[in-house]
């Protein structure tokens, strides 16, 4: 069983948890000790405590112990890669450069340890002087989803511990393995105790405790955005720093000047990789008139040519869903859009490969209008759909059509649209001739409207949240 860390010390439960591995459900990876309410005000408790050393740290030390957990991160990537792809179900490459990703976004931060700075500014009075500096929010509660299990808590908690907070982490109930293998490097790193704690178990139970601590005085949050609203709410009663990134229902214009090939390959890799699970995804793909036949007979080609199968198959281009329950969503999505009259052009069934788990096919509906559920909703699974543009205006219109406004992208050679395009979007990344999901580690990401709120994650930027600006006047 693996155990929480609380204090710095590894705690055991009286109850825990199996991780499933979705590509086959009769291979349980590992048992994880699930925290209670107690456990996680302990966690709390010590983070409170450990923050006032902290964040007064060297920054010398920031740097030592984040490029500690970078360099390991990056020296383990295959095998951690080997159990996200095992736990979470992407293909074994997605799974490694996922691993990837997070030790070089620990090595980034590592950089940014060292250029902590701040401002001086002429007073508006005579004889005085005012500088700007930067200080840690205080302990931050860290709550991931299962989609990045390594990914997203590296980019939260590197940032936390590089600018002086203490953290509480605690990721996604089907996906403990990668956030437990981040934390033990963590637990060897120099941190001081108390300092990062991990509490795994479930949201309606660890989670709500978090919520409900006066002494979590920033939340960063990624995940659905139901448990989005919820969490606003519980920070707004406790007048706490939120950052949240929820879903996404991104488009993809393709216009008549496009090189297809490369469209079509944005479209394959926007809307299916990583099974489609990704809030970045493309799932309305937004064609105009004059490619629309070529482009669906494309990308329908691609489409079934894509291989479903276990993550760690190497023949296999496309892993299972996650669980059984968004199986039954991204299901339901599907019959909701046939009944809604949208024209199945490829996939639409679940697969079945040599070992039980959760496969379904790269699913292509075309003709569907942007009323429909399936143009509106996230599903956030394997299924994409066409919609015809009349023109570059119209397919502007049409995309900037939903509450999301996370990624957008668009294929054309006209520099004009192009420009246009990435003035105009309505999202917070937009992206030109490329797919709308896959990003750097080191710039900032998040959306608009009803995709993200507060302020932005990654990068230098990642300082307005995991910092506080105070203003000092001295009289010269
Ligand atoms: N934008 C994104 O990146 C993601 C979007 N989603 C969307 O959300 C849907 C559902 O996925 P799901 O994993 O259930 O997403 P959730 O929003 O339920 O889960 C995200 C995180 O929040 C936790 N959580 C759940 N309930 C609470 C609560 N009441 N208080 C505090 N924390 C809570 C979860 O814990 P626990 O896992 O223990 O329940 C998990 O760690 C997906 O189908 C997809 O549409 C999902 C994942 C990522
Ligand atoms: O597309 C990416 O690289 C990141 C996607 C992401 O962060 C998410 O799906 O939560």
């Amino acid at each position: 069983m693996k155990l929480l860390l609380i204090n710095g010390a590894w705690t055991e439960t009286s109850h825990a948890l199996a991780n499933i591995n979705p590509s086959d459900t009769d291979d349980v990876i590992d048992t994880y000790a699930q925290a209670g309410t107690s456990e996680t005000e302990a966690a709390i408790a010590a983070a409170a405590d450990a923050f006032a050393d902290w964040s007064h740290s060297p920054v010398q030390q920031r740097h030592d112990v984040l490029k500690f957990i970078g360099d390991e991160l990056m020296q383990r990537k295959d095998e951690i890669g080997h159990l996200l792809a095992r736990e979470e179900g992407k293909i074994l490459p997605e799974a490694i450069a996922e691993a990837e990703r997070a030790a070089r976004i620990f090595d980034f931060f590592a950089g940014e340890a060292l250029r902590l700075g701040g401002e001086t500014l002429p007073s508006s009075r005579p004889g005085v002087g005012v500088e700007l500096m930067r200080e840690p929010v205080g302990p931050v509660g860290i709550i991931t989803p299962w989609n990045f299990p390594i990914a997203i808590p590296a980019w939260k908690v590197a940032p936390a511990l590089c600018y002086g907070n203490s953290v509480i982490l605690k990721p996604a109930e089907l996906v403990p393995a990668s956030a437990w293998a981040m934390a033990e490097i963590i637990s060897r790193s120099g941190l001081p105790d108390g300092v990062f704690n991990l509490v795994m178990g479930p949201g309606r139970v660890v989670g709500a405790a978090m919520l409900e601590a006066p002494a979590i005085r920033a939340l960063t949050f990624t995940g659905s955005v139901g448990t989005g609203q919820i969490v606003a709410e519980a920070c707004l009663r406790h007048r706490r720093k939120m950052q949240l990134e929820m879903g996404g229902k991104n488009p993809l214009v393709v216009l008549n000047d496009a090189d297809l090939d490369i469209a079509t390959d944005a479209a394959l890799n926007g809307a299916f990789f990583s099974t489609g699970q990704r809030c970045t995804a493309s799932s309305r793909l937004i064609i105009e008139e004059g490619v629309h036949n070529r482009f669906v007979e494309m990308l329908t080609e691609k489409t079934r040519a894509l291989r479903v199968g276990p993550a760690l198959d190497a023949a296999s281009q496309m892993g299972p869903v996650v669980d059984q329950t968004q199986l039954d969503q991204d299901v339901g999505f599907i019959d909701s859009a046939r009944k809604d009259g949208a024209n199945l052009r490829a996939g639409g069934a679940l697969v079945k490969c040599a070992t039980p788990g959760f496969y379904l096919e790269p699913t292509l509906f075309t003709d569907t209008s942007p009323a429909m559920r399936i143009n509106r909703d996230e599903v956030f699974g394997p299924v994409a759909t066409t919609i015809r543009a009349r023109d570059y205006d119209h397919a502007l219109d049409l995309a900037n059509d939903t509450e999301f406004g996370l990624t957008a992208g668009i294929c054309t050679t006209s520099l004009k649209h192009a420009t246009h395009f990435k003035r105009h979007a309505q999202a917070g990344m937009v992206m030109v001739n490329l797919p709308t999901a896959g990003v750097d580690y080191h710039v900032p990401f998040g959306g608009t409207k009803g995709s993200s709120f507060g302020p932005r994650e990654q990068g230098s930027y990642a300082a307005e949240f995991f910092t506080t600006v105070k203003t000092a006047y001295t009289a010269a």
